[in-house]
């Protein structure tokens, strides 16, 4: 199977129409891949929370428009990242896309965990609370955004679904850096499954991003890393390793569930 992830520059001086533009053209350039994958907000940019408003779109708006033609022209799987979803009936989310080749909506996930603690989009956006999993001919896939990553449980609950690939659309910035890297081969080592984790280059709204997209395969192996400005990740892996390595290694199969509380001493 052969992934691509779009590690987009999101910088101010390019417009979210340009960018929409071109991100178009480079998932075009992708035509031979079986899954194309882009960031989290990369039309705003995920820290640029003033554009959080003027810039969010209903489901089926400009970039859902933009985005399923593109997945068509290029006869790919596109995980389209994430867009401001505007909620006629309610708050703004933070919502992913995933397209079949024939552009057809695939599914759509609002990001669970919100970043900011009080402030910034843990405030501005409503909190979704489905899992969402897509079947793919090679691969199922499980979806989370970036602060996500921080959260083992919602991986769990992913894979108690069926996931074997974890797709995770990412505006992480460079400051946390480490953690990024290090929580990406976490998940993919405890949940015996592929991490396919797309962050955003460039500085937007004050914020360096990290980059370094990263591709982890079940045994925590990174399989490709990016660098730290725009650059298209590609990568070939074979989903059959998932089965082998949780039939090798069954760790999965020793989960102890419904664990008591520990009783208070004294
Ligand atoms: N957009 C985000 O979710 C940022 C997450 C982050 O910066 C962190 O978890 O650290």
């Amino acid at each position: 199977m052969r992934a691509s992830l779009i590690q987009i520059a999101v910088e101010e001086g390019e417009s979210v129409e340009n960018r929409r533009v071109r991100v178009g053209a480079l998932v075009r350039e992708q035509a031979g891949a079986d899954l194309v994958v882009l960031p989290e907000l990369w039309t705003t940019g995920a820290f640029a929370y003033e554009l959080f408003g003027t810039e969010a779109e209903p489901l089926e708006g400009p970039t859902y428009e933009a985005m399923a033609k593109a997945a068509s022209d290029a006869g790919v799987w596109l995980h389209a990242g994430s867009i401001p979803e505007r909620d006629p009936e309610g708050p703004l989310y933070n919502t992913s896309l995933v397209f079949s080749p024939s552009g057809e909506l695939a599914a759509a996930y609002r990001k669970i965990h919100r970043f900011g603690f009080d402030k910034g989009e843990a405030v501005l956006m409503g909190a979704g609370s489905e899992l969402v999993t897509v079947r793919l001919p090679e691969t199922v896939i499980g979806l989370a955004t970036c602060y996500d990553l921080r959260f083992p449980e919602l991986f769990r609950g992913l894979v108690d679904a069926g996931a074997e690939t974890l797709v995770l659309p990412a505006g992480w910035p460079e400051r946390r850096r480490s953690h990024w890297t290090l929580l990406a081969q976490a998940r993919a080592v405890e949940n015996q499954s592929f991490v396919l984790a797309c962050g955003t280059a460039g500085t937007h709204a004050g914020v360096p991003q990290a980059g370094h997209s990263i591709v982890v395969d079940p045994w925590g192996e990174v399989l490709a890393e990016a660098g730290a400005g725009e650059e298209i990740l590609t990568v070939e892996f074979d989903p059959a390793r998932v089965a082998v390595t949780r039939d090798q290694f069954p760790a999965l199969k020793d989960r102890v569930l419904g664990l008591e509380r520990p009783r208070r001493a004294g």
